[in-house]
């Protein structure tokens, strides 16, 4: 049996790279059984069967980053470092897909970057800028990106940086630059993409499947470790593989007043004594956005930040949603 990486999935097809040989050889391979859970990222052992290959087992992963529906879970993908998530100035973003994009991430144990690509347009960005504001408060790492001046810009070699040796899922809305990303920082991906899509002969879905570039299989010092996965879905990105007493779990800003409600399983919604309901700003009812707690620890490092309208009016909807029988 040979070992190899899978590097794109279309239905019940795979394409599996094995180590082998400077570009690596690549296989298409099709799942043993009736279980097909094999997803890109994964490490499995195959073996020949004719011209292709057999995926008779899948190596223990790491994490699993993936989505989930009313009907069906779908996976991103396996084994991965970072969760980049690609916004721009233009189109405007959906604070609801940015959160649950970032939902997911939590719940898979993965690191998210929050990229703000076209800061030429200048307005526009600021204003987008500002808008991520409570991301920043909350953590988690913001980049203001320009990929229209190239691979040379300062921002995109900032990036390229961060993204050195891991491998990254790359996530974002329609038109935000995606593209644009992989092409600029995977030389080789349109190569690849032929590649795959005439190994997997599903030309006209080329868009709709995962995929896995290598950032520096071409480049000098030849090397397969940093890559980059192109991956569909941003706009429905189904949470119900998420409880819904977890999610404030999942929501840092929330998270870090949950602890000091009066009831150890308040659902925030509406229960009395409740410090994530105190500390939602502005709002009349709930004005005066402090936290009174005896923590010693949290005196020391003061008020933690309150939680913006916004945010709150998001972890409603979610905590509706997924509480919500399911209805298959
Ligand atoms: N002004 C500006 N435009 C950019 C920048 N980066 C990308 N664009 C443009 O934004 C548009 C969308 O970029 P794409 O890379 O096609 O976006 P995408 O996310 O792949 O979009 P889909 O193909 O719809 O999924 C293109 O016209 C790009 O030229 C930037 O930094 N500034
Ligand atoms: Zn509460």
């Amino acid at each position: 049996m040979s070992s190899g990486l899978v590097v794109a999935s279309h239905g019940r097809h795979l394409l599996v790279e094995s180590p082998e040989g400077p570009g690596g050889q690549r296989l298409i391979c099709h799942p043993r059984g009736k279980k097909n859970d094999a997803v890109v990222g994964d490490r499995v052992r195959w073996s020949p069967t004719g011209d292709e290959g057999s995926v008779e087992a899948i190596e223990p992963r790491r994490n699993l980053f993936y989505r989930q529906d009313e009907l069906r879970s779908k996976s991103f993908a396996a084994n991965i470092d970072l969760v980049l998530i690609l916004i721009a100035a233009e189109p405007e973003f959906s604070e609801s897909q940015l959160a649950r994009a970032l939902i997911a991430a939590e719940a898979a144990g993965i690191a998210p970057l929050i990229a703000l690509n076209k800061s030429d347009l200048t307005e526009a960005h600021a204003r987008a800028w500002e808008r991520l504001a409570a991301y920043r408060r909350m953590g988690y790492p913001v980049l203001p990106l320009n990929l229209k001046h190239g691979a040379g810009q300062d921002s995109v070699v900032t990036l390229r940086q961060r993204l050195q040796g891991l491998a990254t899922l790359v996530l974002g809305p329609s038109g935000a630059g995606k593209s644009t990303l992989i092409n600029l920082l995977a030389p080789g991906a349109q190569a690849q993409t032929g590649d795959i899509s005439s190994a997997l002969n599903s030309g006209k879905h080329t868009t709709t499947h995962t995929r896995w570039y290598w950032v520096d299989q071409d480049a000098e010092p030849k090397a397969r470790r940093t890559a980059l996965i192109d991956s569909p879905g941003f706009q429905e990105f189904g949470l119900r593989h998420i409880e819904a007493p977890q999610l404030a779990g999942l929501m840092p800003d929330l998270r870090a007043h949950a602890s000091a409600c009066r009831f150890y399983n308040c659902t925030h919604l509406h229960e009395p004594g409740c410090a994530v309901i105190a500390a939602v700003e502005p709002g009349p009812a709930l004005a005066d956005g402090r936290l009174s707690t005896d923590e010693p620890t949290q005196r020391e490092v003061g008020p933690e930040p309150s939680v913006t309208s916004s945010r709150y009016r998001i972890y409603r909807e979610l905590h509706a949603e997924l509480s919500m029988p399911p209805r298959y």
